[in-house]
């Protein structure tokens, strides 16, 4: 065959570099198969979990070449009978392994995967770049029997803010009511022990490194929190890193850490604060019933709600507001004789028989700070509970206080609370003073709680800046008479404290103004904290108000 010249004048002929352009041409070739051939390796990496399933296919095919479909039928027939025996033998088990792996399976290729690119686009969580569209990957998948939990790693550009601002938008569009973002793992790093533990360790510490760009999203299918939750088994040795209080969302008992902590519930009226303030109790009953706890209550309510489980207490008062106050600067003289005592040998105390933990329970402490008449004995609460407030977590002595209104003019010591739960509330505003600027924004909507969601709370769990939903157990007044009756406080024969109480503010005869008790280094008391202070002016100058 002639080649034709590429250029052809009458004088001027140029012959086309053929063997150039057939060298060029199949460089290019054999790049676009090898980067083919890498993306498939790396598909296959990536999908690794599909390996059995596809290898079960190709082995299906070929006996089902060789030896027609009846093998086929006996494999199913013994998969079932194991399978049958399993569910037999160990319903739990089978559930978490197989009928959960194939939900999960299943809604990650049919819900999510099949949505995602949709979903994502109309939520406005695409990026554009480069001309470009940058989509958030997902990574997993996991389902429980009430929740979906899917672990995606965001685009370059963006930060969990913006998952929390897209959440109801995420949740109606998957078809569920409600979504939870969560911008650190949700799970905590398992505990190893034994010989291989230091290698176990060395995975977990690349399995569950640190991993800002990813998000955790949980969406509810079922809400297991309709239902009310019955008491929970009482633990026969409290551990207050972990009492047992009512049921997750995710279906997990909701345990809660009571160390070192005070702890502040926010409810609307008939909103359940009684049932958390009882579902604590139970908690602890094994250890009120030993001594290692010692619960002092107080019920401003003249024992409306806390009368009932007496015996469990080894102090209680509901009617008179002066004796509520003694209680109180007691608590504070017992906090003293343990700072005198531990000075210099620990920095926080350990509940012992000896020197127990003490709990204070108040039903209702906006009766005690910001409608009691008398402003003298108000002051004289005031004062002592910020001292316990300020000093107390960490020398035993903790406060546990319900309110139903959360405003600072009504609970002045409210920020010195390190922990809180809230409850139904009825206004939106109360749902950052209880648990903290943007709690709302980032997904607890507690003044939304129906109802008859009484119990229903939004918690903050250990580790984690996004709140959390729970239902607290729900003790009826039966279950509370038979728990006083078995766990009762044994009587008191804890010494008055060597340490002198602090002074009751005094009423200056005359002038008709009040003396704030403010402790100096002098006296060998650390100072109120400002915030107090300010509460504490404000009480006397309203208390010396003539009118
Ligand atoms: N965890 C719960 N689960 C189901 N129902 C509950 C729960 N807690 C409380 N209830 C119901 O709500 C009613 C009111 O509960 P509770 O007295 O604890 O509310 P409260 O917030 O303490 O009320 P108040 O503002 O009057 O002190 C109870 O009688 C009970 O019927």
């Amino acid at each position: 065959m002639v080649r034709a010249p590429l250029v052809n004048f009458r004088r001027f002929q140029i012959s086309a570099p053929w063997p150039l352009l057939w060298t060029v041409t199949a460089l290019f070739l054999l790049f676009r198969l090898a980067v083919a051939v890498v993306r498939l390796g790396v598909f296959v990496v990536r999908h690794w979990r599909a390996w059995p399933a596809v290898a079960l296919v190709l082995l299906a095919v070929n006996v089902y070449r060789a030896h027609g479909w009846w093998l086929h039928l006996l494999a199913a027939v013994v998969l079932a009978a194991v399978g049958g025996s399993w569910w037999w033998r160990g319903r739990d088990s089978f559930h978490r392994h197989v009928v959960l792996r194939a939900v999960s399976l299943w809604r990650r290729l049919w819900v999510y995967r099949r949505q995602w690119h949709e979903v994502m686009s109309l939520c406005g969580l695409v990026k554009k770049y480069d001309g470009g569209e940058v989509v958030p990957t997902l990574l997993s998948v996991r389902c429980s029997y009430a929740t979906d939990e899917l672990v995606l790693r965001m685009p370059k550009g963006q930060n969990p803010e913006v998952w929390h601002k897209a959440a109801r938008d995420l949740a109606y569009s998957f078809g569920t009511r409600h979504c939870r973002v969560f911008s650190t793992r949700r799970h905590p790093v398992p505990h190893r022990s034994g010989r291989l533990a230091w290698l176990l360790r060395l995975v977990d510490r690349v399995r569950f490194r640190d991993r800002p760009r990813h998000v955790w999203l949980v969406f509810i299918r079922r809400d297991p929190l309709t239902r009310i939750v019955a008491p929970l088994p009482v633990p026969a040795r409290p551990d207050f890193t972990a009492l047992p209080l009512g049921l997750r969302e995710d279906l997990a008992v909701y345990c809660f850490r009571l160390l070192a902590t005070h702890v502040l519930i926010g409810g609307a009226t008939r909103m359940g604060k009684g049932s958390v303030i009882w579902s604590l109790l139970r908690s602890l009953a094994a250890g009120i019933r030993s001594g290692l706890v010692r619960v002092w209550a107080i019920d401003p309510k003249g024992g409306m709600e806390l009368a009932i489980g007496r015996p469990l207490f080894s102090r209680y008062v509901d009617d008179d507001w002066s004796r509520m106050a003694d209680l109180l600067e007691d608590a504070v003289a017992r906090m003293r004789a343990r700072q005198q005592i531990l000075r210099g040998k620990a920095r926080v105390h350990t509940p012992t028989v000896d020197e127990p933990l003490i709990v204070v329970v108040i039903d209702e402490i906006a009766a005690l700070l910001a409608y009691l008449p008398d402003s003298e004995i108000r002051t004289r609460i005031t004062q002592a509970l910020g001292l316990l407030l300020s000093q107390g977590a960490g020398l035993g002595v903790l406060v546990v206080a319900a309110t139903q209104d959360p405003r600072k003019e009504v609970v002045s010591v409210r920020d010195l609370f390190p922990t809180r739960i809230a409850l139904g509330l009825t206004e939106r505003g109360h749902v950052d003073l209880l648990l903290g600027d943007g709690a709302r924004e980032r997904g607890a909507l507690a003044d939304q709680i129906p109802l008859s969601g009484k119990g229903v709370a939004y918690v903050l769990l250990d580790g984690q800046p996004e709140p959390a939903r729970v239902r607290f157990s729900y003790v009826a007044d039966d279950v509370i008479r038979d728990m006083a009756a078995t766990f009762p406080a044994p009587p008191e024969t804890q010494p008055e404290p060597a340490v002198q109480s602090a002074p009751r503010a005094r009423t200056s005869t005359g002038s008709g103004r009040h003396t704030t008790y403010r402790p100096t280094p002098k006296q060998g008391a650390p100072l109120l904290p400002p915030s107090l202070l300010n509460a504490l002016d404000l009480n006397s100058t309203n208390g010396s108000d003539p009118r």
